[in-house]
């Protein structure tokens, strides 16, 4: 047995490469710095979906089918419930589509996932909802759905960064249970629900909302010291550092500072956030000198999502809409690919008394 599954080896993928050991990151052949900084999530969504679906088009057809997507799916918005949290209100949403194998079926679901994080966030606000403008690009029409204007450039290249700098990472957890899932053939839109389920986490896709938390709680640089020892007394985990493969700094940390320098007015917000990362750093050195634990992505995403307006409660919600490419394609790679998952346990309940 493998506590947490550390050393299995589940599925072979030729979707991402994740090394822990060099802190690298490769996405179908790229280095996550470099589609980072030059793709956007439509040519993400075509290269991670490439050779899966037979009827996928060219790249511009399916930015317009994504932009249809979104049209779709602001009927849904109507007939979801009060009183959820984001990632609640885009399960049930997507709860809500066709659960089949088909291309139709993994745009409708990326499509809608900014569709749905964004009319959740203004509904957590009493504002009503925005429609989709389909001639967007889908992080330009994300933003305007949240603020009924058309952000500018920066900000939307910034936000791609992000969504594409998130799109997959090897055998994480909620890749996973989404891979488990599509290997019952069960459909996509269960995949991706059971990997929306697994991301909730705050050990996995939960995490930035409580980066932000702990910036507030420190305050100010002088206080970083005394906060981080008295949380590391209490045995709490500090947001945003430490993970399972990466034994050095992960890379998407600075490919999201490089995203998140760019835009206007954040040097400040970086600076405390740079000083608070080199004392985290620092005591968990001291605490833990045999294990390696660094600065992962969550860091990072959480000044980035905050410069761009989101709000921290909606942060795992924008991971899946970043995600959701990555779990449709190993969905696919797992249906075409591999066999039903199903591990062994080994029974240490008690025995019936022989007779
Ligand atoms: C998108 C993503 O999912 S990235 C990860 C996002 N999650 C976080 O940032 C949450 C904080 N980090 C963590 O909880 C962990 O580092 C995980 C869940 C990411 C990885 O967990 P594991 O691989 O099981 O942890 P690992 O085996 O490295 O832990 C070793 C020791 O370091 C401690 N540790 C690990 N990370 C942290 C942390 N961030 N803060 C304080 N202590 C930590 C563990 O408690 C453990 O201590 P112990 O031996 O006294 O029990
Ligand atoms: O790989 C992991 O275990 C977690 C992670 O960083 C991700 O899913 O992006």
């Amino acid at each position: 047995m493998d506590s947490g599954l550390e050393n299995i080896v589940a599925a072979e993928t030729v979707l991402s490469d994740v090394d822990g050991q060099n802190g690298r990151l490769v996405i179908r052949g790229w280095p996550v710095e470099l589609l980072s900084a030059s793709m956007a999530f439509e040519d993400t969504a075509h290269l991670l979906w490439e050779g899966f679906f037979e009827d996928l088009r060219d790249v511009s057809s399916l930015g317009r089918q994504l932009g249809e997507a979104r049209e779709a799916a602001f009927a849904i918005v109507s007939g979801i419930p009060d009183g959820l949290d984001s990632v609640s209100f885009l399960r049930a949403g997507w709860a809500l589509l066709p659960d089949d194998e088909s291309l139709e079926t993994a745009i409708r679901l990326a499509g809608s996932a900014p569709v749905l994080t964004a009319a959740a966030i203004r509904r957590g606000r009493g504002e009503p909802p925005i429609a989709p403008n389909a001639q967007l690009s889908q992080s330009a029409d994300f933003l305007h759905m949240l603020t009924g204007k058309v952000p500018h450039q920066a900000e939307a290249r910034a936000l791609d960064a992000y969504l594409v700098t998130v799109c997959d990472h090897g055998l994480n957890a909620s890749t996973f249970a989404a891979r488990v899932v599509a290997s019952t053939r069960a459909g996509l839109t269960s995949a991706a629900i059971a990997g929306i389920s697994a991301l909730k986490g705050p050990l996995h896709g939960g995490a930035p909302g409580p980066v932000l938390d702990m910036l507030d709680a420190i305050g100010v640089p002088e206080n970083a010291e005394r906060w981080i020892d008295e949380a590391l007394a209490r045995n709490e985990r500090l947001m945003g550092f430490g993970h399972r493969v990466y034994r050095v700094r992960d890379p998407r940390a600075d490919a999201l500072k490089t995203a998140l320098a760019r835009l206007p007015g954040t040097s400040g917000r970086i600076g405390f956030a740079e000083h608070i990362e080199r004392a985290v750093l620092g005591r968990l050195a001291e605490k833990y000198p045999r294990r390696t634990l660094e600065t992962n992505v969550e860091f990072y995403t959480a000044l980035l999502l905050e410069a761009l307006g989101l709000p921290r409660e909606a942060f795992t919600a924008v991971f899946a809409c970043g995600r959701i490419i990555g779990w449709t394609a190993h969905a696919r790679e797992q249906i075409g690919e591999g066999r039903l998952v199903r591990p062994r346990s080994v029974y240490r309940g008690p025995v019936p008394e022989a007779a």
